[in-house]
């Protein structure tokens, strides 16, 4: 195996591609408490069998949100710094739909870095919903696809997914904590090979074998 981990300094900052930064903690407690409300309310509404009356006040007191949130709207591309528990610093948009930290559509998935890749837990709601009650398909991809992202981007320097292959080994049950992994296997030139997998109660039910590119050095 070879891994020629890059140096941090000469990862690139978004900001020199002129993308705004938010630093992780200085995102509000309020927000946090308003992402986590709204993730509340998806999972209510997919679900509700309340009476029309019931539905007719929500809708309305969604709608009144709804215009006054979007009178201040951050701009399309804005990345979030987040500082792992060991000090790695990862840039990830905050809107990022599987671990973005403003997404309410985002699962609440962190990921730590570990020796040579990254790991995290989720348990996912019937929002994640496929088949009766397992994950879908599409979902388990893009959980694969952020954890290899990560793992590459952590152990080299940020890249793009230029390949992704799933393997679904066995169903992967909603309502139960998946612990999610990805490891740099190599690199070669601007491409990182980076494996990734899912499990449930231990074992493996998707995995996956990923191409990332690293984004240039001297472009931007
Ligand atoms: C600032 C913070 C931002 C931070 C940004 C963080 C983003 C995180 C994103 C999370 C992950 C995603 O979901 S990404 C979204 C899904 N992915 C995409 O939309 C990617 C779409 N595709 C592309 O944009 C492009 O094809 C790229 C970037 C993947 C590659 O284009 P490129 O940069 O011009 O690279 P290129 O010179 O052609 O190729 C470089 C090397 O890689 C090989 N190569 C390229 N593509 C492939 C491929 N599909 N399969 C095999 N090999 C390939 C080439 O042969 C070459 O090998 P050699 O000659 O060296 O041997």
């Amino acid at each position: 195996m070879t891994v020629n981990t890059q140096p941090v300094a000469e990862r690139p900052d978004p900001r020199a591609y002129g993308l705004p930064v938010v630093e992780q903690d200085q995102i509000p407690d309020e927000l946090r408490s308003l992402v986590d409300g709204v993730r509340n309310l998806v999972d209510a509404v997919s679900n509700t069998e309340a009476d029309s009356a019931t539905l007719a006040e929500a809708d309305a007191a969604v709608r009144a949100l709804n215009d006054r949130l979007n009178a201040a709207r951050r701009e399309v591309g804005t990345m979030v710094r987040r500082t792992m528990g060991d000090g790695t610093d990862e840039f990830g948009t905050i809107t990022n739909v599987v671990a973005g930290t403003t997404n309410p559509a985002a699962p609440p998935l962190d990921l730590e870095h570990v020796e040579g890749g990254v790991q995290g837990t989720v348990t996912l709601n019937t929002t994640y919903q496929g088949p009766p009650g397992l994950v879908h398909g599409g979902w388990i991809a893009a959980l694969l696809d952020q954890a290899v992202g990560s793992a590459s981007a952590v152990e080299t320097s940020p890249g793009m997914t230029a390949k992704l292959e799933v393997n679904y080994r066995q169903p992967t049950p909603l309502f139960t904590p998946l612990e999610i992994s990805a490891r740099v296997r190599s690199t070669e030139r601007r491409k990182v090979y980076v494996t990734g997998q899912i499990r449930a109660h231990g074992q493996v039910t998707a995995e996956a074998e990923a191409l990332m590119i690293r984004i240039p050095m001297d472009e931007g």
